[in-house]
């Protein structure tokens, strides 16, 4: 299997090297130069599988000439071994038709886990054959810092760059999560401005080719195919438990930077039984605004109680523009540089009936947030976190005949203000994290320049 750039100009790699360089050097984002189809007799035959089994069925085909069964298998072993529920994603029913998809039960209680503990795998398993040493600089509006300190920490060839937004834009038990490892190769930055500063940090380093190859910059935010990767598994695990493939679910997916949903997409393109894939947005709602009106247009980013999805630019919504243009990389890069330098753009008429025909959306105010939280609690007897809330009360509009899953990308515990203003209760954390508000912190305050980052990134690698 071969890895294209969105924008068309950078050589054509296998997995190991797509996941090794994060983003293109053209700027763009590696997709697979095609998407394998499955038939329905190869997806029948998933039902009952562990979840480990599924998750080989399904990488197989993308990481062909990279990894091989006999490699594969022991890494995805470890990669879940540490998962609290057998199953890894179970799926509890909230309604007659309404499933929610627990994907928190991994080290760091959101559903990044299901992506990062195997791309530590794959990674590591790929250092070992090249004897290289790798910077990881990652941005996180919250949850995918904890997850990739969790899978990096303490490795010797590998040093970790968290950035997240300083203040209250993660929540307390998120940022402890990142500043508490005590391990030397992990450096948690409190960058001063959001996560979209955060991210075009992060992108202007990779663009930097000198500083790239320097440090040998790698990134594990979605931006890397093999996280997407990842999580098309659980869309199969969850659709074929309730009937797939001979009957249709739909999905409905808190969405921020796009890369959770996309790999629904990737999951129905390669012929899983999808219904409708919904777009569920907080009141940063630049997705939803897209879908519905065919433009994209940045707006600043307001904080809300579902912090990890205050996110303006999804920088995986460039890959499904690339697929809507015909995987056309000059107009996708002529339509991702007027979002950079213009604020934005509008979708060309045929590539906008795709989308709609791909996604529908929908947004959640803060108070219907906060009143799904106490009403499923009442209701169900099941606490959600915000994010999750965000999805169950889009998902609600669009309830039908056919089954709707929500995903539940995070544990409440890991948002106990929000939960507790709903429903008048702290959920609390499991008991090997119950010593998290004692350890002591360890992070470093940075401005939001460029240059002042990669001096201390490259004090730090080099030391
Ligand atoms: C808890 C939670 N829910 C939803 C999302 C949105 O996922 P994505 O960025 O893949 O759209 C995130 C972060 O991205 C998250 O941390
Ligand atoms: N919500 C994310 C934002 C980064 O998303 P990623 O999936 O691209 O890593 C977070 O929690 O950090």
């Amino acid at each position: 299997m071969r890895y294209v750039s969105t924008r068309g100009r950078a050589p054509s790699l296998s997995f190991e090297e797509a996941m090794m360089t994060g983003l293109a050097r053209d700027g763009g984002l590696y997709v697979p130069e095609e998407i394998p189809s499955w038939s329905a007799e190869e997806i029948a035959a998933l039902a009952g599988l562990p979840y480990e089994e599924v998750a080989l069925r399904v990488l197989r085909p993308f990481v062909a000439g990279s990894f091989t069964d006999d490699q594969l298998r022991p890494l995805i072993a470890r990669a879940y071994e540490g998962f609290g529920h057998p199953a890894r994603a179970p799926l509890r029913q909230l309604a007659p038709n309404h499933f929610l998809l627990e994907l928190f039960h991994g080290p760091t209680l959101a559903f990044k886990d299901f992506a990062m503990q195997l791309i530590g795998q794959l990674m590591q398993a790929a250092l070992a054959r090249s004897g290289e040493r790798i910077t990881i600089v990652g941005a996180t509006s919250g949850d995918t810092g904890s997850a990739a300190i969790e899978a990096f920490r303490g490795l010797s060839n590998v040093d970790v760059f968290i950035l997240f937004p300083s203040g209250p834009r993660v929540s307390e038990v998120q940022r402890r999560q990142m500043t508490t490892p005590g391990e030397d190769n992990v450096h948690a930055l409190s960058l001063d401005g959001d996560f979209d500063a955060c991210q075009a940090r992060l992108k202007d380093m990779f663009n930097d080719h000198a500083f790239r190859d320097r440090v040998r910059l790698a990134g594990v935010n979605s931006i890397n195919w093999a996280r997407v990767l990842a999580q098309v598994v659980y869309y199969f695990t969850s659709a074929v438990a309730l009937g797939a493939p001979h009957r249709p679910v739909s999905f409905t997916v808190p969405t921020g930077n796009f890369g959770d949903v996309f790999a629904g997409y990737v999951a129905k393109r390669m012929g899983l039984p999808i219904d409708r894939l919904v777009v569920a947005t907080n009141q940063n709602d630049i997705l939803h605004r897209t879908l519905q009106t065919g433009e994209q247009r940045k707006a600043g980013v307001t904080p809300s109680i579902s912090p990890s999805m205050d996110i303006q630019v999804s920088s995986n919504f460039e890959r499904v523009l690339f697929d809507a243009y015909g995987r056309d990389g000059d107009v996708t890069s002529a339509q991702m540089r007027a979002l950079a330098e213009e604020g934005g753009f509008a979708v060309g008429q045929g590539a906008w009936e795709y989308l709609r025909e791909q996604f529908d959306s929908g947004r959640a105010s803060e108070d219907e947030t906060s009143a799904t939280i106490a009403r499923t609690r009442a209701a169900t007897g099941e606490t959600l976190c915000p994010h999750t809330a965000v999805g169950v009360h889009v998902a609600e509009a669009h309830l039908g005949a056919v089954p709707m899953i929500t995903l539940a990308t995070a544990h409440p515990a890991k948002f106990p203000d929000a939960v507790e203003a709903a429903t008048g209760d702290r959920p609390p954390l499991p008991s090997r994290m119950a010593d998290l508000y004692d350890r002591p912190e360890r992070v470093t305050d940075v401005p939001d320049d460029l240059a002042a980052l990669q001096d201390l990134i490259l004090s730090k690698v080099s030391a």
